[in-house]
């Protein structure tokens, strides 16, 4: 197949991570005899530096054109100033709004090799399998901000349409996992959340009736996450709770630099992303862990382009190169790391063997 994918490598260790995970996609598309085009456009505070906008229309205008969107990360110190007009995160809001990118996919699968990078305890670890679906479009992220001298507000709002499509998007994803639905709420003090889990609900009870669905107030979920995440399938969530139980979850497999995203609305195209950020801790030193951006190529081979097989043999690839005891340094924990580029290299030399092996299975 013939496809057109948009990189925004964005800012901090953005560049780094996205670079390598398109030598995957390169070397996928080689394999597989499938040609990748791909085109970099500017996003967040790269942009802002070259246009002032930190969406630049023509860069939107490509997202819209291509069949999918590779994102590296945004943000970083330059573009902090609390005084700002403009922030390099108002682009990633912008172009999750303008795609209409409403469920964000973000699996969480530890990885036994990676189980040491962890703090959580190895017997609470094993076989947890979950996916948490964020929604991405609205809430207090994108209600109205104001400032009025020593006052601030920033409005948090829901409509029933926008829960109705996550919600569902949740349940037909978890029929073809465990048909288990944890729906994650403040339905004690926030009426967003009253009108999210009555909806979750009604939905649930007329249409998903297979489904289990269970709610959880987002404190304790916080803890339970950790203390039996095992029990957990699909967890459902408003977009501000999704954003920080994500980063919590990655602590289950051991880092940020392991969590994938996918992005996916009504429309063709989708925009897959790590779940980290742009990391200006370690920036420009080729030493970020590529693996989650790496693994949201395998996301975008799956939900994007149909490429199923492609996908898995991306997984197969990361998972062989963890057994192999390819470490970047957030995983080494003291043991040799190696560097972003090496860690590429170590997913393609796995994938020569893997993406052979799959096709001889199937
Ligand atoms: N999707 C995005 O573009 C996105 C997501 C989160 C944060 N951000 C932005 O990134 C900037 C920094 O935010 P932050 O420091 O709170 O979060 P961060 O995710 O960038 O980093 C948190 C910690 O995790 C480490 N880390 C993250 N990714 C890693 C990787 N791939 N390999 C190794 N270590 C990794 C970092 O070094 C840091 O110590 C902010 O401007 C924030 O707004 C962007
Ligand atoms: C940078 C920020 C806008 C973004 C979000 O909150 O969605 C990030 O934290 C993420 O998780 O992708
Ligand atoms: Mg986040």
């Amino acid at each position: 197949m013939q496809a057109e994918i948009v990189v925004l490598p964005g800012d901090g260790i953005g560049p780094e991570v996205t670079q390598a995970a398109v030598r995957v996609l390169r070397e996928v598309g080689e394999r597989y005899g499938h040609r990748f085009i791909t085109r970099q456009h500017l996003i967040g505070g790269a942009a802002i530096d070259a246009t002032g906008e930190p969406l630049p229309a023509a860069t939107l205008d490509a997202c819209r054109k291509a069949d999918a969107v590779l994102l590296g990360a945004v943000g970083g110190p330059k573009w902090s100033d609390p005084q700002a007009k403009v922030r390099p995160e108002q682009g990633l809001l912008a172009i999750r709004k303008a795609l209409g990118l409403y469920a964000n996919l973000r699996p969480v699968k530890p990885h036994p090799a990676a189980l040491g990078a962890s703090p959580i305890k190895p017997h609470l670890l094993n076989g947890v399998d979950l996916l948490v679906v964020r929604e991405l479009t609205g809430g207090i992220y994108f209600g109205d901000k104001t400032r009025s001298g020593d006052t601030a507000s920033d409005l948090c709002t829901y409509t029933v349409a926008e829960i109705e499509r996550v919600v569902r998007r949740a349940c037909e994803l978890a029929r073809q996992r465990r048909s288990h639905v944890t729906s994650v709420d403040k339905a004690n003090v926030l009426e967003t959340s009253r009108l999210w889990r009555e909806t979750a609900t009604r939905i649930v009870r007329d249409e998903f009736p297979d489904i289990t669905l269970e709610h959880q107030l987002v404190d304790s979920m916080a803890m339970h996450l950790l203390a039996k995440p095992r029990e957990y399938d699909v967890i459902v969530t408003e977009n501000m709770f999704g954003d920080i139980l994500t980063d919590e979850a990655s602590m289950l497999a051991g880092s940020l630099g392991l969590l994938p995203s996918a992005s996916l609305g009504e429309g063709r195209v989708g925009l897959y992303e790590p779940i980290h950020g742009s990391a200006p801790d370690i920036a420009g030193r080729g030493i970020a862990n590529p693996y989650a951006t790496i693994l949201s190529v395998a996301m975008l081979l799956r939900h994007s382009l149909g490429l199923e097989d492609e996908a898995k043999c991306v997984e197969l690839a990361v998972s062989r190169a963890l057994d192999d005891g390819q470490f970047t340094g957030d995983l080494a924990g003291g043991r040799p790391a190696i560097g972003t580029d090496a860690a590429a290299a170590a997913v393609i030399r796995q994938l020569q063997i893997e993406c052979h092996a799959v096709v001889m299975r199937d």
